[in-house]
């Protein structure tokens, strides 16, 4: 039997659903996402802690969930909002159901409600935060409350909190499906990936380029890491305000002012920013989809990308050794720097995918290009 499940915005607005996924009441950050397909990796995506993800898609679960593509551990995701959940998953990797998924994974989700509504209310207002509960005896008020308490992700760090609690190795390249297994590569450069809150597409794609991975905590020291000989060093995507992870602006600045090939992407490539004097600034509902033009202002080409972010580098504050590599073409606002004066590199949307097209993917060849010159 179907249980119901509401959506209460901060500003009393409330959609009345059903549940699809676990019992209970998540609070968060509402943001809109324009991906088709994807929802197992958005979900499993760290960057998406304290968020409640509604996707513009109408039919989401029409592929169910498999084991290979998860994107982390677990979901991190603090909720999900969709308009319809088909009734049975069809594809020939699938494994488990969406709502099932879900329930095992107690995360709140919501069906039956209009997304392309709430979608218009983010977009005229901006993310919204909210609070979706779902089960029987919904108190409504107490919904609201919890939404309008929330204290928002401005000055929140995240990165340390789903950040790895050891250092450990990571091994596999990208899943080839014809062999059902992960590629090995035989490793030539050593590289530290800073955890944030990392996404497995990233570790497979440096594995898969013949890297020798260290993932590390979000707050391991730039002396400890260096310790490690890394041929370069790897920032990764991570959760939460990247201003408040003074910890990781200050091990950046080292990395830079050794000039240690450094590749920074999305949280890394705001982090990148700070170490060297600019500023982030929160956008009113942010990127979030899978089909964002972004220009690569170095060749001209126009690259269709993934993206996720509600912060972004305010491009006037940078300084004279950074130069503008990437732009959005929706709003204009920075993609990528490059540093002058060390090997340095970001962007800021996914080069990594997951879901999404793989137009970006030569910053990771570029990243080996870059210690491969030192
Ligand atoms: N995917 C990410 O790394 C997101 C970075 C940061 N938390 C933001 O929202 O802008």
């Amino acid at each position: 039997m179907t249980q119901p499940a509401i959506l209460a915005l901060e500003d009393g607005t409330v959609f009345e659903g059903d549940s699809v996924g676990a019992p209970g009441l998540a609070v968060g950050e509402v943001v809109f996402n324009t991906a088709m397909t994807g929802y197992q990796e958005i979900l499993t995506d760290p960057s998406y802690a304290r968020q409640l993800v509604t996707l513009t898609y109408p039919h989401i679960g029409n592929t169910g969930c498999n084991a290979a593509d998860d994107e982390s551990t677990r979901a991190w995701a603090a909720g999900l909002i969709v308009r319809d959940v088909p009734r049975r998953p069809s594809n020939w990797r699938n494994q488990v159901a969406l709502p099932q998924w879900l329930r095992e994974r107690n995360v709140v989700a919501i069906s039956g409600i209009d997304t392309r509504k709430l979608t218009r209310i983010l977009r005229d207002r901006g993310a919204q935060h909210a609070a979706l509960a779902a089960g029987e005896d919904i108190d409504v008020d107490a919904a609201i409350e919890a939404a309008r308490k929330f204290p928002g992700l401005q000055g929140m760090d995240l990165a340390k909190v789903v950040s790895t609690a050891q250092a450990h190795p990571w091994r596999d390249g990208r899943l080839d499906l014809d062999a059902n297994a992960f590629v090995r590569v035989e490793p030539k450069y050593r590289v530290v990936v800073y955890d944030f809150g990392v996404k497995h597409t990233i570790l497979r794609m440096l594995a898969e380029r013949g890297c020798e991975v260290t993932v590390v905590p979000a707050q391991t020291g730039a002396a400890e890491a260096l310790a490690l000989r890394p041929d370069g060093i790897c920032l990764s995507n991570g959760p939460g305000d990247p201003a408040a992870c003074d910890y990781a602006i200050a091990a950046t600045r080292e990395f830079v002012a050794k000039r240690i090939p450094l590749y920074g992407i999305c949280l890394g490539h705001q982090l990148l920013g700070l170490a060297i004097g600019a500023r982030t600034v929160k956008m009113k509902f942010g990127h979030h989809g899978a089909n964002h033009p972004v220009i690569d202002l170095d060749t001209g080409r126009v690259l269709i990308t993934s993206q996720n972010h509600g912060f972004a580098v305010d491009e006037a504050s940078l300084p004279g050794n950074a130069r503008v590599t990437h732009r959005s073409l929706f709003d204009g606002s920075n993609q990528g720097i490059a540093l002058t004066d060390a090997p340095a590199f970001s962007f800021q949307g996914h080069p990594e995918a997951s879901p999404g097209p793989h137009d970006v993917a030569y910053l990771f060849d570029r990243f080996i290009a870059s210690m491969e010159a030192r």
